[in-house]
């Protein structure tokens, strides 16, 4: 455990002098009983000796006034631990957190993580801090008290070590089923927190569908935690029953050893009543580590649960990984590709090239693997065989800072943060002046919806956005890419109906993304005329590359991108028509 937890924390230096002040604390006080020893030898005689009792007396008060001051000291350090062996462990978390795959991020993954942070890191920390000193004088105090009694009547001390034992083994029974009961109960709570989660992001989903209280998953998932918290209580009953049983008979065994060892003239009645005070001080602590085992389990399941996310793997990155590249091109050379968890893969044999400053547009059925190509790029996952390549090289080469630097991307639906357009922007460069911010902004028609906003640039768009539509919302993205001056930009076009105006903007706005020499630009395109504007087609069916071409060549062939151009166009018309009628 003292392992663990070093690992966790590698600069232990608060946990270290808390626990040494503790342990200083627990042998003091088994010492300051052996003073009682001479004390009481002196002062239960037919003629008390104040003489000999004082200079121990005077030594006790000396102890007892050091125990006290190593109490003041004590309570300050374990306060400021338990905080900085939080914030330390939290920031790790993060840390590495943002190194992980975008692929981790599943719903229950997300209720780990949250779970980790805040409760786990949390009362792990408390936990480390506030049951490392009662652990240790549980166990050095009943320690330090048999090594006294040794000194007094080694009968009795043979007596205290066989308790002991016995109360060794009841504990580590009740270990065993307090850590299988925490682990169940953990596993329940993450059910339920997951099922909050989606509860959450699903509302508008489930509203409409009338689960605006929780789906049958989520109930299930209620009364699993429910019964699993009664069953893990149940349990645990048994083996606290034992225990206490234990140290009971311990006491009554201690009463017993003393009464014969009177009653036989082995010891005289000033000696009893020390061998009942080191009896009392061994058994009272020993008696309270059944309340923290429970709190013990519940540390180590804690510590295990952060070293689980603390041990998910990372995007491996090389030794040497490569900083900079000359061309921003996207190079996809029979790339195959599954979904973590997936039987059959997204992507099949897949090849295909973006030249420098070129746009591609994607097309293809709903899941024939266009957002896949695009996630691919920005290395949300590793490819499983072939080689993709950006600038020439493989994207496992690259530095990951560098990729995400080279790479903007426009998702269908941009969540913005809940602050002033104006910081929205800066996200992508914070310095960048008010000049460049007026030009990305005019490049992605988004000065339009500026103008039109109560507080123009200082207007708070609300949580995710919510006060923009979401054609206004990818304009957003689209000045965020320009700002960021990106060479790489990865479009995924609304598919949604947006209203004429927002539409011709959009389209506007991705040909100006496109108009830039040294940008290249992929989109995953859903309108006719982003086709049309797109150096290069790539059309996908069931994760293969089908045709490329441009729009014209594919045309002319009558494949899979004209049937799918003309059915774009019969939609099209359908709305117009919807719109006019
Ligand atoms: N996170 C995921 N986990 C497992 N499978 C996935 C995941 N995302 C997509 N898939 C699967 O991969 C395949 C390709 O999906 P992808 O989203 O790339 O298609 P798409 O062409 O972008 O579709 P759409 O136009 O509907 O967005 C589909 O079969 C889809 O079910």
């Amino acid at each position: 455990m003292i392992r663990r937890l070093y690992r966790l924390w590698p600069n232990p230096k608060l946990l270290a002098r808390l626990w040494l002040l503790t342990a200083g604390q627990a042998v003091l006080q088994g010492l300051l009983l052996a003073l009682l020893i001479p004390i009481l030898d002196a002062l239960v005689r037919p003629e008390p000796d104040i003489g000999a009792a004082t200079p121990w007396l005077v030594l006790g008060a000396a102890g007892a006034l050091l125990y006290a001051v190593l109490s003041v000291i004590a309570t300050p350090v374990g306060f400021a631990a338990a905080g900085a062996l939080a914030a330390q462990l939290r920031r790790k978390l993060m840390h590495h957190v943002s190194t992980l795959t975008l692929g981790w991020f599943t719903a229950e993954h997300k209720a780990r993580l949250a779970r980790g942070v805040t409760a786990d890191v949390g009362s792990a920390a408390h936990l480390a801090v506030t049951i490392g000193g009662p652990v240790i004088t549980s166990t050095l105090l009943p320690a330090t008290v048999v090594i006294v009694t040794f000194t007094v009547d080694w009968r009795m001390a043979l007596l205290l070590c066989a308790i002991a034992l016995v109360a060794y083994l009841a504990l580590r029974r009740a270990a065993r089923i307090a850590e299988i009961s925490e682990i169940e109960l953990e596993r329940a709570a993450a059910g339920v927190a997951s099922r909050a989660i989606e509860l959450g992001q699903a509302q508008p989903v489930l509203r409409a569908a009338g689960h605006a209280e929780g789906t049958p998953r989520m109930r299930a998932a209620l009364e699993d935690h429910r019964e699993t918290y009664r069953e893990g209580m149940r349990r645990a009953r048994q083996p606290f029953f034992v225990y206490t049983g234990v140290i009971m008979a311990g006491f009554v065994a201690v009463l017993a050893l003393t009464a014969q060892l009177m009653l036989s003239g082995r010891v005289e009645a000033a000696t009893a009543i020390v061998l009942l005070v080191l009896a009392a001080r061994f058994l009272e602590p020993l008696g309270n580590l059944i309340e923290l085992i429970g709190a013990l389990r519940a540390l180590r399941n804690q510590i295990a649960r952060i070293e689980e996310l603390l041990s998910t793997p990372t995007l491996p990155v090389p030794a040497e990984p490569v900083r900079r590249i000359a061309e921003a091109d996207v190079e996809f050379s029979d790339v195959t590709f599954t979904y973590p968890g997936g039987d059959t893969p997204a992507l099949k044999e897949v090849s295909l090239h973006c030249r420098a400053g070129t746009t591609t547009a994607l097309v293809g059925p709903s899941g024939s693997g266009k957002t896949t190509v695009t996630r691919l790029i920005a290395r949300f996952f590793d490819i499983d065989s072939g080689a993709l390549r950006v600038g020439g090289v493989d994207v496992r080469e690259l530095d990951p800072g560098t990729l995400l630097d080279e790479i903007a991307i426009v998702f269908q639906d941009v969540y913005l943060f809940d602050d002033t357009i104006e910081d929205n922007l800066r996200l992508a460069r914070p310095e960048a002046t008010w000049d460049e911010l007026r030009e990305a902004a005019t490049a992605a028609r988004l000065d339009e919806v500026i103008e039109r906003l109560p507080a123009g640039w200082q207007t708070r768009v609300g949580e995710g956005g919510a006060q923009l539509s979401g054609g206004e919302r990818q304009r957003v993205a689209i000045a965020r890419a320009m700002l960021k001056r990106a060479r790489i930009v990865l479009v995924d076009e609304a598919s949604s109906a947006l209203d004429p105006e927002n539409e011709a903007a959009i389209t506007r706005a991705i040909a100006n993304l496109g108009d830039d020499p040294d940008r290249t630009v992929i989109v995953i395109a859903h309108r006719p005329a982003t086709l049309a504007a797109a150096d290069h087609v790539v059309s996908l069916e069931d994760g293969r590359v089908m045709e490329t071409g441009t729009r014209e060549e594919l045309l002319l062939t009558g494949g899979a991108f004209s049937r799918l151009s003309s059915q774009y166009e019969r939609a099209r018309h359908w709305r117009i028509a919807d719109m006019s009628g």
